[in-house]
């Protein structure tokens, strides 16, 4: 059966474009949503559907929410995706970047763009919820003096001028997907154990000395590298967190042991998922 995958945006936007390079062997159809949270209702609504989820940035940093929505909800991490994230401006044909008034992007993208945008202060920088959502509504609206920053794709798609290429902060511009789905529908995704390398796991450690430095002592002793960690505060209880890492390993099986050597240390332990790790895209 053709897979259908949610992604937050509409086509052109860079998290269809991950959903095809990820299944580039496969015809797929995408369902665009209007935001993350769209995106987590619509699949739990329909266990057959996977989803495609911005984790992080290589200049703008982790997507926060995006942790706590896929922890909330019951889907498991099937995959990853490393995407090169090159960004241009582009608006009405005709237009010159002295004229525009306005960028209209996704925040994500106008922060991984911020040295360019503070060189043009004519440009007062409008947050969006899509790169190419911000194309369309330029285009179809006919908005004079709006820029939208969005994929090369993106804007000619929509038939927008693209004024400047790679606005882009740093060319090593990378974003990290997760590709995710219920839990039924992972398990028959799983790789082979033997192509499993990284694990995504949440946890919360007790308030006491040293708690949080012996489970990554115990990682350490079993060969695991912590290849992500991030902490978000707990709702309710402050100045307390819950730590979000991600491990990498050789062996499945000293994994499988590291998590049991450190469920006695930790609290609320979920696993997100399993999975084979990706190489960066050039
Ligand atoms: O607006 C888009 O095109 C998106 O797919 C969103 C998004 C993000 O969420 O980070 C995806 C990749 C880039 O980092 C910029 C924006």
């Amino acid at each position: 059966m053709k897979k259908r995958v949610t992604i937050q945006g509409v086509a052109g936007c860079y998290h269809d474009a991950a959903a095809r390079k990820y299944f580039a062997d496969e015809d797929i159809d995408t369902i665009p949503c209007e935001s993350f949270h769209d995106m987590f209702e619509t699949l739990s609504d329909d266990a057959s559907l996977l989803g495609i989820l911005a984790i992080e940035n290589t200049i703008a940093g982790s997507l926060l929410q995006n942790h706590e929505l896929l922890r909330k909800s019951h889907m498991q991490i099937v995959g990853e995706y490393k995407m090169r994230i090159s960004h241009t401006l582009a608006a009405l044909p005709g237009q010159t970047i002295d004229e525009l008034t306005e960028v209209n992007s996704h925040p994500m993208a106008l922060r991984q763009c911020e040295q360019f945008l503070h060189r043009h202060p004519n440009l007062k920088m409008i947050e969006a919820f899509d790169t190419a959502g911000s194309a369309k509504e330029i285009a179809e609206k006919k908005l004079m003096g709006h820029a939208a920053v969005c994929g090369e794709y993106a804007a000619e798609l929509y038939g927008l001028n693209v004024l400047q290429r790679e606005i882009e902060t740093n060319r090593r511009n990378y974003t990290r997907f997760l590709i995710i789905t219920d839990p039924l529908m992972a398990a028959e995704m799983a790789p082979p154990e033997t192509d499993i390398n990284k694990a995504s796991i949440v946890f919360t450690t007790p308030h006491t000395q040293g708690a949080l430095s012996k489970v990554l002592t115990i990682f350490s002793f079993y060969d695991i590298n912590l290849s992500k960690i991030q902490s978000m505060p707990i709702v309710g209880r402050e100045w307390e967190y819950r730590f979000y890492a991600d491990l990498t390993f050789d062996s499945y099986a000293r994994y499988r042991q590291s998590i049991e050597a450190v469920r006695p240390l930790i609290n609320d332990l979920r696993i997100l998922g399993e999975y084979t790790e990706c190489k960066n895209e050039i």
